[in-house]
């Protein structure tokens, strides 16, 4: 069977995550959601924690997957809470993160994303990496989506949260790994353009 009628299932358990990713893709690339929560894995690189989802995922799913693990590295205390940041910020809230590093002066920090795909429980499970460098402040914005008050990238006044989500799309760790995933599935035939409907 052609790719261009296969589904790809985006396995996320976060809808804030889901819309985003939705947003950046558009509509030419047959992508499904189903909703896991899958585990927080631990490790020392982000990149093998994102292909150990990504193969829970693909047994799950029994057949093309796309997850997705964000990070936020602070350069201070060498890359941590990294991919641990969701337990971070569960217990800190945003007010904590940016405490966090108030024995340094060094507040900079990158927001990672890597994108992980994968053909189906079979098959080795390929990274797509992005990256946003910024850096930590006192929280200002919404609420409505993890970390985004605390990071301010790098060129802007303004925090992710405070920012149009059209500016964030422009610029985001998440933009720039799913520009990877885009020409990817580009290449394997997964876009549908309008005049092949
Ligand atoms: O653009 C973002 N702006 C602000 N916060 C963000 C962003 N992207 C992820 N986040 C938060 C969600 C979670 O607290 C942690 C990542 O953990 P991570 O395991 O990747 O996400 P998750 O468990 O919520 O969803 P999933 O089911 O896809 O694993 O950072
Ligand atoms: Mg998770």
């Amino acid at each position: 069977m052609s790719n261009i009628t296969k589904k790809i299932v985006f396995v996320t358990g976060n809808p804030k995550k889901l819309e985003e990713t939705l947003a950046i893709l558009g509509n030419t690339f047959p992508i499904e959601s189903k909703k896991v929560d899958l585990p927080e894995l631990q490790g020392d690189s982000p990149g093998d924690i994102s292909r150990e989802k990504c193969r829970i995922a693909a047994k799950e799913v029994n057949g093309p997957v796309l997850i997705e693990d964000t990070c936020l590295c602070f350069n201070a205390m060498k890359g941590l809470p990294g991919p641990y940041i969701k337990w971070f910020l569960d217990r800190l809230q945003p007010e904590g993160l940016h405490k966090m590093l108030e024995p340094w002066e060094d507040k900079s920090a990158y927001a990672l994303c890597n994108f992980a795909y994968s053909e189906g429980p079979d098959h080795e499970p390929i990274v797509f990496e992005g990256r946003t460098e910024g850096i930590i402040v006192s929280p200002r914005g919404p609420r409505n989506f993890g970390w985004d008050p605390v990071f301010q990238p790098d060129g802007f006044e303004q925090t992710y949260a405070e920012m149009d989500k059209s500016i964030k799309h422009t610029i985001s760790h998440r933009t720039r790994s799913l520009a990877k995933v885009k020409e990817f599935l580009r290449s394997k035939g997964y876009e549908q353009t309008p005049s092949s409907n």
